[in-house]
């Protein structure tokens, strides 16, 4: 088992080849000591597209042994910046060339709509690597004067190392080259664990990596299990860094293994620069009496429902002031029901299944909850019948702060509307969550936008706007939505390790000191 197989696309009829075996050294490979595979299914038929090698504790070894070897040897100090941005650009440029198809593979594992995941996931992954080809040759130390007669220091940005990248599933290839683009630009070897509910464009990619033309070892491909294989790079003795995209619950357990492992050496400062974890949230967003209303109700809308709502920074407890809270409430529904949930190869579908059937139940979990907790559904909140793990838009009202449907990140369409009368109150309702990922305001009043925004504790905060990042700008959380910074330059300091080299011209030892 490490054979390519033949999918087919629905739609189309089409048949497209995707590599099932483990990507080490430039080639898939089976599994070093185990048979056990992982099923990729369809979430809007639950039918198996194919199985795929699950890589054991003992491949993560093997994965790991190669991307050191990269390393040391045709990556790394060994390759200049220029080299670094031509590969990089070339795996942006097959990335393009390949689209449709990607995009094709990508719905039918994750369930998102063809076009979704061809001209944004895509888009912006192809975005994000030609960014980070561009800083490749950019990354630069600081020459520091000391003594003009005597000496001078220089700093050098070194790769930071083997790294270990752990990604979920709502965003597979979209994860997938926020944490690659930044390694490779920098000059680090990766083991990329995808999540085992989403592995085929993270192998159809490694495909490409290797056409670009990057030697063997500098990219491995791992799909496993993530208590299995995530856990086995979390804890690895010579893994430099862990970068980690998924729940806060895994998170913690993440840097637990970093810091019992080879990680504790660095002491605890600076665990946030050998780890970076973007985890959950529970993003609140204001709508206040100023906003342009049909405006916020679409942002509002794009906050909770894009992705079918699993995104780490959804806008799922929405705010709005009480002198336009009717009004408000009932626009946001009419555009709610605008969302077409369906297959995601239906060229009329806004919306894809959710991922699993965990998650279909986990999300149905909270909508009971928040019926049994007293809150008013006014949307949704019924399943459907037939196959597939769709999920429709869920509106509650009359919700309390300790609902759980208001505490816990539901990742799936379901919003809570809340009211509030001032501005402090907006402010201290939003900030009231263990979370720190995004926030979001409406308002067209200058001073308000400018004092609101300070005041939203979050790593992320949209002014008349929700949800769009951008490849130079940072992302990342605050409190327990995580530890370090992906995008932009920031991501950069991520990736790499500062050395301070003294160098001496004029000074002589005095010896002894006394
Ligand atoms: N922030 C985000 O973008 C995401 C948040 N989530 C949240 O997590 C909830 C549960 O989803 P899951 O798929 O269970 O998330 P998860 O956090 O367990 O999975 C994400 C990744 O972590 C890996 N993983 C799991 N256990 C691990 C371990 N012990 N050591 C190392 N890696 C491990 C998985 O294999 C996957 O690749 C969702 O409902 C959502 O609330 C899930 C995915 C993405
Ligand atoms: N939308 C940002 C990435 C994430 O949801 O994980």
């Amino acid at each position: 088992m490490a054979q390519p197989v033949k999918i087919t696309i629905p739609s189309s009829g089409k048949e497209i080849s995707v590599p099932t075996g483990l990507f080490i050294n430039n080639e898939f490979v089976p599994s070093v000591d185990s048979q056990e595979t992982l099923d990729a299914i369809n979430p809007a038929t639950e039918e198996v597209i194919c199985r795929v090698v699950a890589a054991s504790a003992k491949d993560i070894d093997v994965a790991v042994a190669a991307a050191r070897k990269a390393l040391e040897t045709t990556w790394g100090k060994n390759v200049d910046g220029f080299e670094r941005s031509r590969l990089i650009n070339k795996l942006a440029d097959l990335i393009e060339r390949d689209q449709q198809e990607l995009a094709e593979i990508e719905t039918l594992n994750n369930g998102k709509p063809v076009k979704i995941a061809r001209d944004f996931d895509i888009g912006d992954s192809v975005q994000c690597l030609r960014y980070y080809a561009g800083w490749a040759d950019k990354i630069t130390g600081q020459s520091l004067e000391v003594d003009n007669k005597a000496k001078i220091a220089f700093t050098r940005h070194d790769p930071i190392g083997v790294c270990g990248q752990i990604i979920p599933w709502n965003y597979p290839i979209q994860m997938w080259a926020w944490k690659v683009a930044p390694a490779l630009a920098c000059g680090c070897t990766i083991v990329m664990k995808p999540s085992e509910l989403t592995p085929l464009t993270a192998l159809k990619l490694s495909e490409l990596v290797k056409e670009a033309g990057f030697p063997p070892g500098v990219l491995n491909t791992v799909p496993s299990l993530g208590p299995v294989g995530g856990a086995a790079l979390s804890e690895h003795q010579n893994v430099d860094k862990v970068a980690f995209t998924g729940s806060t619950i895994t998170g913690r357990k993440i840097m637990e293994a970093a810091s019992k492992s080879n990680l504790k050496k660095a002491c605890l400062h600076t665990i946030p620069v050998v780890i970076s974890l973007e985890l959950g949230g529970k993003s609140p967003h204001l709508i206040f009496e100023s906003a342009d209303l049909d405006q916020a109700a679409n942002w509002a809308a794009l906050g909770i429902l894009y992705n079918t709502g699993q995104d780490c920074t959804a806008g799922s407890r929405v705010y709005v002031q009480d002198t336009i809270y009717d009004k408000f409430v009932a626009l946001l529904v009419s555009k709610a029901k605008e969302l077409v949930v369906g297959d995601g190869f239906d060229p009329k579908t806004t919306a894809g299944p959710v991922v699993s059937k965990a998650q279909y139940d986990r999300v149905y979990g909270y909508i009971e909850s928040g019926k049994k907790e007293g809150a008013k559904v006014i949307l949704g909140g019924e399943k459907r019948s037939g196959k597939g793990f769709f999920i429709d838009p869920t509106i509650f009202t009359d919700i309390r702060p300790n609902m759980k449907i208001v505490k816990e990140e539901i990742f799936g369409p379901v919003l809570s509307v809340g009211k509030f009368k001032t501005e402090e109150e907006a402010i201290s309702l939003a900030n009231d969550t263990t979370y720190g990922l995004g926030a979001g305001l409406q308002s067209s009043d200058a001073n308000q936008c400018m004092r609101v925004s300070t005041a939203l504790e979050a790593g992320t905060v949209w002014v008349n706007q929700y949800n769009v990042l951008n490849n130079n700008v940072p992302f990342g959380g605050k409190h327990q939505s995580g530890i370090g910074r992906e995008l932009g330059s920031y991501a950069l300091e991520e990736y790499t390790s500062v050395k301070a080299v003294h160098w001496n011209f004029g000074e002589k030892a005095d010896w002894p000191l006394f």
